[in-house]
């Protein structure tokens, strides 16, 4: 699991050793994991150390300090260093040492801008190290202007160098992944201590490429992290086995309200999502023509129009493919939201939620949907995010903001997929390829995702080993669901040489992602009966 962090908690991690004097020993520590990541990635792209050229744009505080001891490591090892001291002033320990290692300091005034940002946009390598976890706002005066002004010579002169950003790239808030200004966009962030929660929630998480974090000593002093990724080892462990005796109840039923006579595709396509995702049975309520196709598609699907009171499952799935006119269907939504069993409640039956939900109903809206429930909760005169790009410019404030809103446990989906329920815990699942983005490709996920509630049962033991609060178990199940997803249709791709895929190509592909997922976990996954059977 990647655990990520607010800037608030890294720094009253580092304050107990702070006060013990160990402030240089810190800033050393993170200086040479990066310089290291340099000479990695350099070793990998198969270039020379030696005379190889790296500009450090360094700021006037600690993150700054990082940078330029980093230079003067890189320095010593034969590469060509200039920084760029962007706010007037320096680390002066850093920039002494920098200094002493043979490194070329240049001042950043009116005059040095436009030369010092066609070197950087021609050098081999950028160290990023303008601002870190102290920024407030984003990248604003001649720092901005140098930022923008080396986007625009790469744009018109091509450089092609890499960018290595310090701590995090410059701009991008540690804590929620925003950007207020420009950002000069990273190949790779070195992170120090501990993942930034910014580096893994968009825009942020867009600006740091690759996140390589590296340990500094303050580990031991960190909290409960504020943003989780769940990796393979916590994927094979959560991942539903069937027990030896188990039967299709007893291995869960989910209750599917989707489709529409305008959008009967969605349907077919939850079923199938759902039908790959392990569930012992799919039982569909809907309208005769969507029935009809349902059957023909997915004869495993158990299909009538009755009532959700009719029908016993474990859990529900609704909305998907349903609009503002399709009454019957909401009424089903409505009475499946409020049975009290886990939902997942997507698309059309956002629209039309009732005002209290509780963690165990999941939404799974996109950024537009996202934008649109916000709105109506906020009140559209106060809302912050009133569209879909206020919601992309801040995804994680927005997801945190809807769970607390609505009480439920809230996904937003996109390239990181981010998932929290109210005032707790969150996760950020970026497995998946932009070939997802097609359409249906969210309606299977909302099947999987109601595929996994169903088998889930109340079972709260086997997230215990995430160290969460019981209600984190839902935000885990709808992050295991999003990884299976994105995994998913990243291996349908790879399958097609890295070509396009469609919806049904990503559910077509779960089963063995399932398969080889599991095959890694050796402790005994997930069992609801008492007779399991062993892994093989
Ligand atoms: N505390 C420590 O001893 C350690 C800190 N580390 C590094 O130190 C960084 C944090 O250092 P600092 O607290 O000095 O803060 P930064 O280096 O992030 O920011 C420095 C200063 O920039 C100014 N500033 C803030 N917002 C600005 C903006 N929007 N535009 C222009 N200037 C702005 C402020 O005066 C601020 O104090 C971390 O990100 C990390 O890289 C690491 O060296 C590990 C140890
Ligand atoms: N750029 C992207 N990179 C990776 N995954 C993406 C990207 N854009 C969208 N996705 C994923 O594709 C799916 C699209 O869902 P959605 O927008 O609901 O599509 P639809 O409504 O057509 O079913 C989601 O799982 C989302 O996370
Ligand atoms: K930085």
């Amino acid at each position: 699991m990647i655990s990520a962090y607010s800037g608030t908690q890294v720094r009253a991690a580092e304050e107990p050793l702070l006060a013990a004097g160990l402030g240089d020993v810190l800033m050393q520590r993170a200086a040479h994991g990066l310089a290291n990541a340099v000479i990695t990635e350099l070793r990998a792209r198969g270039r020379r150390l030696y005379g190889t050229r790296v500009v450090v744009l360094a700021g006037k505080g600690n993150n700054g300090g990082d940078g330029l001891y980093a230079a003067a490591f890189l320095a010593g090892r034969g590469m060509r260093t200039t920084a760029v001291l962007t706010g007037g002033a320096a680390h002066p320990a850093a920039l002494a040492a920098f200094l002493r290692a043979g490194g070329h300091a240049e001042e950043l005034t009116g005059e040095t801008l436009k030369p010092l940002a066609a070197e950087t946009a021609r050098a081999g390598v950028v160290i990023d190290a303008i601002l870190g976890t102290g920024a407030k706002g984003g990248l604003r005066g001649s720092a901005a202007a140098l930022v923008e002004a080396v986007l625009e010579a790469r744009r018109t002169d091509g450089g092609n160098g890499f960018v290595v950003a310090c701590d995090l790239p410059s701009g991008v808030n540690a804590d929620s992944g925003e950007a207020a200004g420009p950002v000069l966009p990273a190949d790779l962030t070195v992170t120090f201590g501990g993942a930034k929660a910014g580096l893994l929630a968009d825009p942020g998480a867009d600006h740091a490429g690759r996140v390589h974090v590296v340990p500094i000593g303050i580990e031991e002093h960190l909290p409960a992290p504020a943003l989780r990724r769940l990796e393979e080892a916590e994927l094979s462990r959560l991942l539903p086995q069937p027990a030896r005796r188990a039967h299709k109840y007893s291995r869960g039923v989910l209750g599917i309200v989707a489709g529409s006579v305008q959008y009967p595709g969605a349907a077919v396509l939850a079923c199938r999502g759902a039908l790959a995702a392990g569930v012992g049975m799919v039982r569909y309520l809907g309208p005769p023509e969507v029935a009809h196709l349902v059957r023909q598609s997915c004869p495993e699907v158990v299909c009538s129009d009755g009532a959700v009171a009719d029908n016993r499952v474990q859990a529900w799935l609704v909305g998907s493919g349903m609009g503002p006119e399709d009454h019957e269907q909401l009424a089903r939504a409505r009475d499946a939201i409020q049975s009290g069993l886990p939902v997942v409640a997507d698309a059309g039956a956002l629209p039309a939620l009732p005002s209290k939900l509780a963690p165990h109903v999941v939404l799974t809206p996109h950024a537009g949907e996202l934008a649109a429930l916000l709105k109506r909760l906020e009140g559209e005169a106060d809302a912050r995010f009133g569209d879909r790009e206020a919601v992309e410019a801040a995804t994680f404030d927005a997801v945190r903001k809807a769970a607390g809103l609505t009480g439920a446990t809230v996904l937003l989906k996109g390239p990181a997929t981010l998932v929290a329920i109210p005032g707790g815990e969150a996760f950020s699942q970026a497995d998946g390829t932009p070939w997802l983005a097609t359409a249906g490709s969210g309606d299977v996920l909302a099947g999987v995702i109601g595929a996994l509630l169903a088998q889930a049962g109340s079972a709260v033991e086997p997230y215990r080993f995430l160290g969460m609060g019981d209600d984190g178990r839902w935000a885990a199940l709808a992050a295991l669901g999003a990884a299976l997803h994105g995994i998913a249709g990243r291996a349908a791709s790879d399958a097609r040489s890295g070509g396009p895929i469609t919806a049904g190509g990503v559910a077509e592909a779960i089963p063995e992602i399932w398969g080889k997922v599991s095959m890694l976990s050796n402790s005994g996954a997930w069992k609801r009966n008492s007779h399991s059977q062993p892994l093989r």
